[in-house]
């Protein structure tokens, strides 16, 4: 069962217009919510970027965010879904192909469930990454459908053989094509500061939280790909990995090669906070 519009609907029923903007623009917004034991995660926080989102690309929410926050709740009950993710997209409405905003348009939300295992392999195994040039424009803290740079970034990787790539500016690194990064070095997590140049990741701030309440030295501050290339340890964090370590970036191992012991102990603190 999927959300389009206004009402509850099979998915073969769902027919897109292709005066959407949201297909041919990419005007449109988006989040990606995980569901435990059928409940959604962080749902407040993932609301409150949806809003913030919304409100800097003076899109107009068809709802309250209350009202999404219980449709998406119906439809995870409709669904029978445990574990996995909810999509949700909200576009600015159907009109002829015009850049400027269309006059009295209704915005176009559609929402569905997807069954997603906990992706335990990766999480424990960890994965690989290459270094790439971010080049994507100066408001990535915005979660919009404009997916095309981390489209190619994320082809860039499994063209190289490897899971993800680690986004820098310059030599600065930023984050991952769908995911935030983090290093350890000498005890002291690092990470990019919540600023345009990043998405302000959901999972980003459960893990800050966690680390700070470890008593773990916290540092929201850039660091190059040199310094990830000399940590101690590296992970992603994200909706849909967790917390998955970085073992080699650009063929070279980080740290000791395998998932390291800080990193075990944020995962096991991450898993307390829905299980
Ligand atoms: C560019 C980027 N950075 C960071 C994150 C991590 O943010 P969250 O911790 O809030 O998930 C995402 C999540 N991208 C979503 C998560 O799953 N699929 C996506 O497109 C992302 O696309």
């Amino acid at each position: 069962m999927y959300f389009y519009k206004n009402e509850f609907i099979p998915k073969t029923d769902i027919h897109l217009s292709p005066d959407d903007r949201g297909y041919y623009f990419g005007d449109g917004i988006y989040e990606v919510f995980r569901v435990y034991q059928g409940q959604l995660y962080e749902q407040d926080a993932h609301m409150q970027r949806l809003q913030r989102t919304a409100e800097e690309v003076r899109l107009t929410l068809p709802f309250t965010s209350r009202k999404i926050g219980q449709i998406l709740t119906e439809l995870v009950e409709k669904n029978k879904l445990v574990e996995g993710t909810v999509y949700v997209q909200i576009t600015r409405g159907e009109a002829p192909r015009a850049h400027p905003f269309p006059p009295q348009t209704e915005p176009v939300m559609l929402a569905y469930c997807t069954e997603v295992p906990r992706p335990v392999a990766t999480i424990h195994n960890g994965i690989k990454a290459i270094t790439f040039a971010d080049i994507r424009w100066l408001r990535c803290d915005l979660k919009t459908l404009n997916l095309l740079p981390n489209v190619m970034a994320k082809q860039a990787a499994l063209d190289h053989g490897v899971q993800e790539v680690v986004l820098h500016r310059e030599g600065t690194v930023t984050e991952c094509s769908a995911s935030n990064l983090m290093i350890i070095k000498d005890g002291v997590l690092y990470t990019h500061p919540a600023n345009h140049l990043i998405l302000h990741g959901i999972t980003r701030a459960v893990v800050l939280r966690l680390a700070r309440a470890l008593e773990m030295p916290v540092k929201e501050e850039a660091f190059t790909t040199e310094q990830l290339a000399g940590a101690d340890e590296a992970f992603i964090t994200g909706t849909t990995v967790e917390i998955t370590p970085i073992l080699e970036v650009d063929g070279h191992s980080i740290g000791t090669g395998i998932p390291g012991p800080l990193t075990r102990r944020l995962q096991d603190e991450f898993v307390r906070t829905f299980a």
